[in-house]
């Protein structure tokens, strides 16, 4: 057993797990995410979901198999999909009486006074008002360029800067993999579960790869990233498999699923 007590808490969940290879949504597992998370809030906790997806939506609306490689293509798809996303989270949060909010956000947020001030304000009445904000990454205007701090389409460690804009105790990422492996299990059948991290080296980092599948976007690496951003500001983390999000339930009375990311105390 584990001991996780968390009271503020931001789940991110990646478009592998919210969409299907065939780019349909997967409709058990939204649901079972808005189930899980409504009666986290009816519980008393205060909840923030990162969601990706609007890409993937997006491609799935138009029927297209493969994800565009420019981003004016990727910023348009994000645009169709983020309204479809929102309207069935809409609904099926609806479903459970819970009211969500949207925001998006680009990952400079942090660095201009005002706009943190801001951003955090409607976070914080937000979670007063015992609303779920969902957040995703502004596609439409991310890009990835020097002259700019933001980097397009990195959803795991966007949610490692709203867990630290809003100070919350955890992050639970969901992702389409268990946890972290001494090894991508994808490609190496022997690859073992690591149940707990202390420290991140660019050891870790050499066991992380990429994607595995054709919509998810950072991998390992950027998973390693946000975890390194959690243990730098002694939060924690957990990695866990998002097939069953109601997995969070588990998560949060101490069972050992996934892989924790926290500092050695
Ligand atoms: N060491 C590792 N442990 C676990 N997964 C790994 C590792 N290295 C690479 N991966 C890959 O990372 C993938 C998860 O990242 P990603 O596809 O971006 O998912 P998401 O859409 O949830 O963000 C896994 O499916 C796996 O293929
Ligand atoms: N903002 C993008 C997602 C970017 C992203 O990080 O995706 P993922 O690797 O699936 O978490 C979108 O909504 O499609």
């Amino acid at each position: 057993m584990r001991h996780i007590e968390a009271q503020r808490i931001v789940v991110k969940i990646g478009t592998s797990t919210l969409t299907h290879s065939n780019g349909k949504l997967n409709l058990q597992a939204i649901d079972q995410l808005c189930y899980s998370l409504s009666g986290l809030v009816n519980d008393g906790k205060e909840i923030v979901l990162v969601s990706s997806g609007a890409i993937g939506v997006g491609l799935g609306q138009l029927g297209i198999k493969e994800r565009p490689s420019s981003i004016p293509e990727q910023q348009a798809l994000a645009a169709i999909g983020q309204t479809q996303l929102m309207t069935v989270y809409q609904q099926r949060f609806s479903v459970y009486g819970q009211k969500i909010g949207q925001i998006l956000l680009t990952h400079d947020v942090m660095d201009y006074p005002k706009s943190r001030e801001n951003v955090l304000n409607t976070f914080e009445n937000l979670l007063k008002l015992n609303v779920i904000p969902i957040v995703n990454e502004n596609d439409t205007v991310a890009v990835d360029e020097l002259d700019h701090h933001t980097k397009f389409g990195d959803n795991d460690q966007l949610s490692a800067i709203v867990t630290t804009l809003i100070d919350a105790d955890l992050l639970v990422m969901l992702s389409d993999i268990d946890g972290f492996y001494d090894k991508n299990p994808r490609k190496f059948e022997d690859a073992k579960l690591i149940q707990t991290v202390n420290t991140i080296t660019d050891e870790t980092f050499m066991k992380a790869s990429g994607t595995g599948t054709k919509f998810g976007t950072g991998g390992m690496t950027t998973k390693l990233r946000a975890a390194q951003k959690m243990l730098t500001e002694n939060k924690a983390m957990i990695l866990a498999n998002g097939e069953n999000p109601s997995v969070i339930f588990e998560i949060l009375n101490g069972k050992q699923v996934g892989t924790l990311f926290v500092n050695k105390h």
